[in-house]
C-alpha cells in the first residue's frame, strides 16, 4: 500500500531547487492547511499499478506495444461531468481500436486526465481592454473568469483539484472495467463514424478491421473476455505544492511513489536540470516523461537520462516530443541520436500539439489539422531512418464537437473557431478530429 505520506527529508535534501512556473500563493496558513489535508488524504492511484504501466511503457520502447496519450490541455472542476469524462474515455477507446490495428501490438491507454488542472504560462499577467490581471494558471490555482478575485490563487484549490481527479478517476474505472470499454461497443462506434460521407476514406479500414473481428470471432475469440481494458492517468507534474504531498512511501518496496496520477510528465518550460521538477521525478519510482521542443539541446539529453533514468530501465522515462512539422525533420534526429550515444532505453511519443499551435487571424489560439499529421509523420520517418522505434503519441482532445483546431474532414475554418471555442488554455482536437487522426496514424502504422 501506498499511504504513508513520505517525509520532506526523502523529497528534498540539500538546498531548496529553484523551481519554475509555480503560483504566488497570498496566504502561508492557508497553503500549509491544504498541504496538511493533502498529505492525510488517501493516494489517487497505487504504485503496483504503476508498476504495471511501468511494463507497459518498456513494452512501447521496444515497439511491443504502442501508447495513446490524450485528453484536454486544461481540466476544469465545472467540465469534470459524467458526460464530459465518458466522452473522453469513448473517443480515447475508439482511437485505440483503430490503432491497436494498425499497429498490430496492444495500445496503452493513457488519459490526460484526473490531474491535468494545472497549466505553466508565457506570460504571469493577462491584459485584456487595457486591464491586467494575474494569467489563468488552471483550476488548481485560480479561475478562468477574468477579474481580480476570481484570479487570486486560491489554495483551497489544491484540494478541490484531488477530490475532482478522485471523482474522474473512480468514473474512469467505473467505464473501462465495468462494460463500457467492451470491443464490440467500440467497433461499432466505429463503424457510425466512417459511414457518415465526410470520412468515408477510411470505410476500407474500418471494413478490414469488421473482417478481422468477424474471423476472430469465427475462430471463438472469448470477447466477453475483453469487455475490460486497462487504463491509465496522467498529468503535467507542475506545482510541487500537489505533487509533493501525494507522494507517498510504497510499503512493499520502501520507494516513494506520486500517487496523483500514474505517469507524470514534466513541460518544456520546467526541465532545467538544476530546477525542482527534475529532481522530483527523479526521487519517485513513477514512469515518468519529459517534454521536448525542438530548442532541446543533443547535450542536455545524457545529463537528463542521468539525473531521471540512471540506470537506464525500459519504461523508466518516455522523451514526449514536441518541435511543429517544420521543425521535426531537422531537429528530432540529433536529440534521438545523443540519447541512442548515451544508452537511452527510453520511450519515445510525438506530441504533434504544442509545437504547432499559433494564433488565428480571428485572434484564436489554434493549431492545424494538417500540421499535427505532418508532425507525427516526420516523427515516424525520423525513427524509421535511425532505427529507433515511434512508440506513441500524445494529443490534446475532447470527447465534445467543439471547433478549436482548423481543418480535418469537416474542414473548420478560422471563421467557425468562434462557433464552439471551449478551451480555457489550449485548442483541443475535437472527438472526429481526434478519430480520424487515429485512422491516419493507423495506416501510418500499418506501413511497417
Ligand atoms: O498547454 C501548454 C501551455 O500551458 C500553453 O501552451 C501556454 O500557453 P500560453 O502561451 O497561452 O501561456
Ligand atoms: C504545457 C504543455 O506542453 P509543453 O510543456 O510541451 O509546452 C501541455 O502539455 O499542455
Ligand atoms: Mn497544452
Amino acid at each position: 500500500m501506498t499511504t504513508t505520506a513520505a517525509p520532506m527529508s526523502m523529497l528534498l535534501d540539500g538546498p531548496a531547487r529553484p523551481a519554475a512556473q509555480q503560483p504566488v500563493w497570498p496566504d502561508d496558513g492557508a497553503l500549509k492547511g491544504a498541504i496538511e489535508t493533502l498529505a492525510s488524504m488517501p493516494p489517487i492511484v497505487f504504485a503496483g499499478e504503476c508498476d504495471l504501466m511501468r511494463q507497459r511503457m518498456a513494452a512501447a520502447s521496444r515497439g511491443e506495444a504502442f501508447v495513446l496519450q490524450g485528453g484536454d490541455c486544461a481540466e476544469t472542476f465545472v467540465n469534470a461531468t459524467a458526460d464530459n469524462i465518458r466522452d473522453r474515455v469513448k473517443t480515447l477507446l475508439q482511437m485505440a481500436a483503430v490503432l491497436t490495428y494498425g499497429a498490430s501490438v496492444p495500445v496503452v491507454k493513457v488519459g490526460r486526465m484526473a490531474g491535468q488542472y494545472a497549466k505553466p504560462r508565457s506570460s504571469d499577467t493577462e491584459t485584456r481592454a487595457g486591464v491586467t490581471h494575474p494569467a489563468y494558471r488552471g483550476d488548481m490555482v485560480n479561475d478562468y473568469d477574468f477579474s481580480a478575485d476570481a484570479r487570486r490563487p486560491d489554495p483551497q484549490r489544491l484540494v478541490r483539484a484531488y477530490h475532482a481527479s478522485t471523482a474522474t478517476l473512480n468514473l474512469v474505472r467505473a467505464f473501462t472495467t465495468g462494460g463500457y470499454a467492451d470491443l464490440r461497443h467500440v467497433h461499432e462506434w466505429n463503424k457510425g463514424f466512417v459511414s457518415t460521407p465526410a470520412n468515408a476514406a477510411y470505410e476500407r479500414l474500418a471494413r478490414d478491421i469488421d473482417k478481422a473481428m468477424k474471423f476472430m470471432a469465427a475462430c471463438g475469440a472469448d470477447f466477453d473476455a475483453m469487455r475490460q481494458v486497462e487504463f491509465f492517468a496522467a498529468h503535467e507534474a507542475l506545482l510541487l505544492d500537489y505533487e509533493r504531498p501525494l507522494t507517498r512511501i510504497d510499503s512493499r518496496t520502501g520507494k516513494l511513489y506520486d500517487t496523483s496520477g500514474h505517469f507524470i510528465w514534466v513541460g518544456e518550460r520546467t526541465r532545467q536540470l538544476d530546477g525542482a521538477h527534475l529532481d522530483f521525478i527523479s526521487r519517485v519510482h513513477n514512469p515518468v516523461g519529459v517534454k521536448l521542443s525542438a530548442k532541446s539541446d543533443p547535450a542536455y539529453i545524457e545529463q537528463l537520462m542521468d539525473l531521471v533514468d540512471p540506470e537506464r530501465e525500459p519504461g523508466r522515462l518516455t522523451f514526449i516530443t514536441r518541435m511543429g512539422a517544420a521543425q521535426v525533420r531537422d531537429a528530432l534526429p540529433g536529440v534521438i541520436e545523443a540519447a541512442t550515444k548515451a544508452g537511452s532505453a527510453a520511450t519515445w511519443i510525438c506530441d504533434p500539439m504544442h509545437g504547432n499551435t499559433f494564433e488565428s487571424a480571428s485572434g484564436f489560439k489554434t493549431r492545424d489539422f494538417d500540421d499535427i499529421v505532418e508532425e507525427v509523420r516526420g516523427f515516424f520517418d525520423v525513427h524509421r531512418a535511425l532505427g529507433t522505434v515511434p512508440g506513441g503519441m500524445h494529443v490534446e482532445l475532447t470527447g465534445n464537437d467543439v471547433t478549436e483546431c482548423l481543418g480535418g474532414a469537416e474542414k473548420i475554418l478560422d471563421a467557425d473557431l468562434a462557433q464552439r471555442y471551449e478551451s480555457v488554455c489550449d485548442p483541443r482536437l475535437n472527438h472526429r478530429q481526434g478519430l480520424e487522426l487515429a485512422f491516419l496514424v493507423a495506416e501510418m502504422l500499418a506501413r511497417d
